[in-house]
This record gives structure tokens, sequence and C-alpha cells, in this order.
């Protein structure tokens, strides 16, 4: 599969979201940060803002919930246009079950693991999920520095998509920048969130494609991008 670059409207300006949406056109999906500042302690945007976004963005939206209760709130943001949608492991009271119902309501089923938690335990589920995000920041805010103690949970990761034949999009998320993404693309991601790297750039939409080059330069020789 192909690289895909999902950029974070956490670090847009709030106040000009449908024009920051349209700032990265281009880019495969719009990654949006909803956070309920119980699950992580910050507080962004709900599902009126997500129906608002999707009406003014012709690229996918692809909605993250770093939110209690996630069971019942991701089927809403799926009405609400999202194209995939991430719940947190550490959240979700029925994985599989919610994971069964994003996909039958129309969307991508995505779930993510906070840095402290193993994928080991959830080898069996990723047959239910068209994406795993491995946070590598602590979920809640932007511009934080990369770490590089998750490159052995992504490189662990690609080998289960692999051992068990998963078409299994396998997502980072936090610090992900030009000095970073190289490290990530090795270890075996093929979606990237960037927030800062993108937004605080001169120009966001050429931004979003020099990461993409730079991944995809790493995933052209990868073993597991060419059994795609
Ligand atoms: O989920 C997130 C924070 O919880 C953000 O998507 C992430 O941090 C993106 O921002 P940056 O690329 O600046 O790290």
């Amino acid at each position: 599969m192909a690289v895909q670059i999902s950029p974070s409207i956490l670090s847009a300006d709030f106040s000009r979201l449908a024009e920051e949406a349209k700032a990265v056109e281009g880019a495969d999906w719009l990654h949006v940060d909803v956070m309920d500042n119980h699950f992580v302690p910050n507080l962004t945007l709900g599902v009126p803002v997500v129906e608002s976004l999707a009406r003014a963005t012709d690229t996918p939206l692809d909605c993250h919930l770093m939110i209690e209760n996630p069971d019942h709130w991701a089927p809403r943001y799926v009405e609400a246009g999202a194209g995939s949608v991430t719940f947190h492991a550490e959240a979700a009271a029925a994985p599989v079950r919610l994971a069964r119902e994003i996909r039958a309501k129309g969307a991508r089923a995505s779930m993510a693991l906070k840095p402290a938690t193993p994928v080991e335990p959830y080898e069996d589920l990723l047959s239910e999920l068209d994406m795993l995000l491995i946070m590598t920041v602590e979920p809640g805010f932007g511009g934080q520095a990369f770490l590089d103690i998750m490159l052995p949970k992504i490189r662990r990761t690609r080998e289960l998509i692999s051992k068990h034949g998963l078409e299994l999009w396998l997502q980072v998320d936090g610090g992900v920048s030009a000095s970073t993404i190289e490290r990530c693309a090795e270890a075996g991601a093929d979606v990237f969130v960037a927030g800062s790297a993108v937004y605080n750039a001169d120009d966001p939409a050429a931004a979003v494609r020099m990461l993409r080059d730079q991944a995809a330069a790493v995933t052209a020789s990868a073993p597991w991008a060419c059994a795609h």
C-alpha cells in the first residue's frame, strides 16, 4: 500500500477550521483529534464540528477519539461523516463489537494504543480492524517530542500484520516530522499523522508532499510493502 499522510488539525487555527482543512487538500486524510478532558487532560471538539468539517472539505476525515465511552460515541462520528474512526483500546468496553459497528455503519474501524499499552494482547483482534494506531507521544497535546522507544512496538506490530497476512494499516501519531518519519517508515508504519510539522510550515500542502516523499522512499524497499 502507498504511504498516506494525515495532517492533524490539532495544530491548526481553530477559528478558521474550514480554511485550514482546505490548506491541506491533497493529503490522504484529515486527522481530527477529539478530546474530552477525561481520557486525556485536554478538550477540543465534538460531533457538530465534525459534521461541519465533513461539509467543508473533500478530504476524508480520520477521527481519533481520545475520549471515554467510545462504545457510545464512535458510531456517532461515523454518522457525522468520518471515513475512519479510531477508538482507544484503553477506553473501549467491547472493542470487537465496536469495530464491527463502525464497519457496519460504513467507516474504517481503527484502534489506538497509548505508549504503555502493548500490542500483543490484541493480536487476535487485529483482523477485526482496518487500522491500528500506535501513539508515539502520550496523547493529549500537539508539538511533543517523538518517543523513540515506540519504534520496537511499531516493528513488532508490523511483524504481527505480516504473520497473519492482514491488510491492516499501521498509523503513527505524535512527533512525526521530517526528522522522524523515516524511522517510523523503516519500522513498518504506513500512515503518518503530522500536526505541527504540517501546520507550522509556511506551505502546509508542500509539507504534506515532502513527508509523503520521504516515507515513500523508505517503504519502496521494505519487504512488507512489496508483499502487498
Ligand atoms: O493525537 C495527538 C495528540 O494527542 C496529535 O494528533 C498529535 O500530537 C499531532 O501533533 P504533532 O504532530 O505536533 O505531535
